[in-house]
């Protein structure tokens, strides 16, 4: 540990570039600022399953009737945010940050949340490589040669800070680990936030995994703050928000409200609302999750979140944002490739269709496919806000009707939730938050998804189609079969690397333990730096 100023300490490696004094004292003033009321909020989250696994029911707070009844509306969008028809995301690694950048997609998402690792390398290199895409500065020499440069037309950046439950635990301010989110928001804001608004470009951030209300008023004042702090008009730094939890589903007028002057935006972020759906609902034998290839963005209880979250955006004039296919194409395999883009048109379709504004892809091959669908409905216009949804009348049941996905539990759908859940964490282990697998993106929510699964299946004794029972014994032996079939296609040596130990490890923590671990991510950093 390296003493700083202010009680501030830091370990692991100590980029100066990075971390200057400036930079630690704004994290350092908004962990004092933050850091009891965000603990307070975690507490809440407990409090609040344990009413859920007592038997109570998520719905709509009646103490914030009125908020839901008014008719308020959200600051403007601004400069860079009118037209956010397709935005790209990805972790911050010099090279995906200069394709992203340069990929002509509106915007891009620079990710510390779901597709990134955090490692201390990750973590603070990553901020590295978005100062210098900020200051125009960024290039890029690959092994092989190629040379990167950022072009003339740049996507809108967009930071997504890590979730209010991770702690990033190299840096302690007064004897406590900081909260990742306020390290990455302060630490980007130093370097970059009077830049971005001279030019009128931010900073914008999108905010991941919030539970409530009182988690968006909490994000309000840590904005407030580093405005104060950095000289910034108010309501300068923007956020969009992720309804990507089952509770908060139920509070999105709310969560608009808290942040009204920094809001321009919800986004639903299907694959943790998913992972939220399990979790919330974890002592609910009524509410299993079924093969997770059946549970489309088509299945009632899906729907009917992304509908209200449609509607609620438009009535309060900000953006609707779409979420993630997570079909990857293929540069080396045509049929394939052809499958993926058509599988994404088709989401895309759907959800301009359904009256989102803007929608995500996870590569660059993906952007012009995106566009065609989001064009195509737009008809030139940035956005279609203006299109209100009064026939839209969703309701907490439908909301919570986990069932209308269906019921069909296989063989394969348990082999494929611990494969994927096997393959990511060794992935993730080894630095790479973001991977493909069958052809499929997976990043933390997806693997939050497989494993929370197999627990959900276990722990009720689901049924498979073939009559078998869902047991640990059973989740072990197809572990081990997956493993062994893993380490046969890719060879011993890259098997060797794969931290194959560690992630069976952490996979038997937060798949079969008694108890559902909340994150998977905090099991697994204990395994990393
Ligand atoms: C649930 C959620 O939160 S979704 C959001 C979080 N998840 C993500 O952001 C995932 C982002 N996507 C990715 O990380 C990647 O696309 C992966 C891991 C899925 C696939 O990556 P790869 O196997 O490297 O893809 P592929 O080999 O086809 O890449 C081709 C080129 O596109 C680039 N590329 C791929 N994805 C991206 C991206 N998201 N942003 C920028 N560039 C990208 C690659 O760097 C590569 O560049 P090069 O030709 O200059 O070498
Ligand atoms: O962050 C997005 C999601 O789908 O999860
Ligand atoms: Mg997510």
């Amino acid at each position: 540990m390296t003493a700083r100023p202010d009680g501030v300490l830091v370990s692991g490696e100590a980029y100066p570039d990075v971390l200057t004094p400036e930079a630690l004292a704004m994290v350092a003033r908004l962990e004092r600022a933050f850091g009891d009321r965000r603990r307070e909020l975690l507490a809440a989250r407990k409090e609040r399953q344990a009413g859920l696994d007592a038997g109570e029911e998520l719905g709509f707070l009646p103490e914030t009737a009125h908020v839901r009844e008014g008719g308020w509306t959200v600051a403007p969008p601004s400069p860079g945010l009118s037209d956010r028809r397709v935005e790209i995301t990805g972790p911050t690694d010099l090279k995906m940050v200069i394709n992203a950048l340069n990929s002509g997609a509106t915007g891009f998402m620079a990710d510390f949340e779901d597709s990134n690792t955090p490692t201390w390398a990750n973590m603070v290199t990553g901020q590295a490589s978005l100062t210098a895409a900020v200051a125009g500065t960024l290039s890029f020499t690959s092994p092989d040669g190629r040379e990167y440069r950022l072009g003339e037309q740049l996507a809108t950046l967009l930071v997504r800070p890590r979730g209010w439950h991770l702690d990033e635990r190299h840096v302690i301010v007064d004897g406590n680990a900081v909260s990742a989110s306020l390290f990455d928001i302060g630490v980007f804001c130093v370097h970059n936030a009077r830049t971005l608004a001279e030019r009128g470009r931010g900073p914008y951030f999108y905010l991941p995994k919030l539970e409530s209300h009182l988690e968006a008023r909490l994000w309000n004042d840590v904005l407030d703050l580093l405005e104060a702090q950095l000289g910034l008009e108010h309501g300068t730094t923007k956020a969009t928000v992720l309804i990507e939890t089952l509770p908060a589903a139920f509070e999105m007028d709310e969560i608009l409200h808290e942040l009204r002057d920094h809001s321009c935006s919800l986004n639903a972020g299907r694959w943790d609302y998913l992972f939220s759906a399990i979790k919330t609902n974890r002592t609910r034998a009524d509410r299993i999750l079924p093969d997770r290839s059946s549970v489309t963005m088509a299945v009632p209880f899906m729907r009917a979140y992304t509908e209200l979250l449609v509607k609620t955006c438009h009535r309060r004039g900000a953006h609707a944002m779409g979420g993630m296919a997570a079909f990857i194409p293929s540069r080396r395999d045509a049929a394939l490739n052809e499958r993926a883009l058509a599988k994404v048109a088709e989401d895309k379709r759907r959800e301009a269709t359904a009256g989102f504004d803007g929608t995500w892809v996870a590569h660059p091959d993906l952007v012009p496919v995106a566009m065609a669908e989001l064009d195509a409905v737009l008809q030139g216009r940035p956005h279609q806000i203006e299109r209100q949804r009064p026939d839209v009348d969703v309701t907490a049941e439908q909301l919570l009707d986990i069932a209308s996905a269906g019921t069909r539990c296989t063989e394969d759908g348990l082999r494929n939730a611990v494969s994927v859940s096997i393959q990511y964490l060794s992935s993730w282990l080894r630095g790479s938050g973001a991977v493909g697998v069958d052809n499929l993106m997976e990043d933390v929510a997806t693997a939050e998804i497989s494993r929370a699964q197999v627990w959900q299946w276990v722990h009720h004794g689901v049924t498979l189609d073939d009559g078998r029972t869902v047991t640990a014994d059973l989740v072990r032996q197809v572990a081990a079969e997956e493993l062994q079939r893993i380490r046969e296609a890719v060879g011993e040596d890259v098997f060797a690397a794969s931290r194959a130990d560690d992630a069976m490890a952490v996979f038997e923590e937060v798949a079969l333990s008694d108890e559902l671990v909340d994150f998977l991510t905090l099991v697994a950093y204990q395994r990393i730096d």
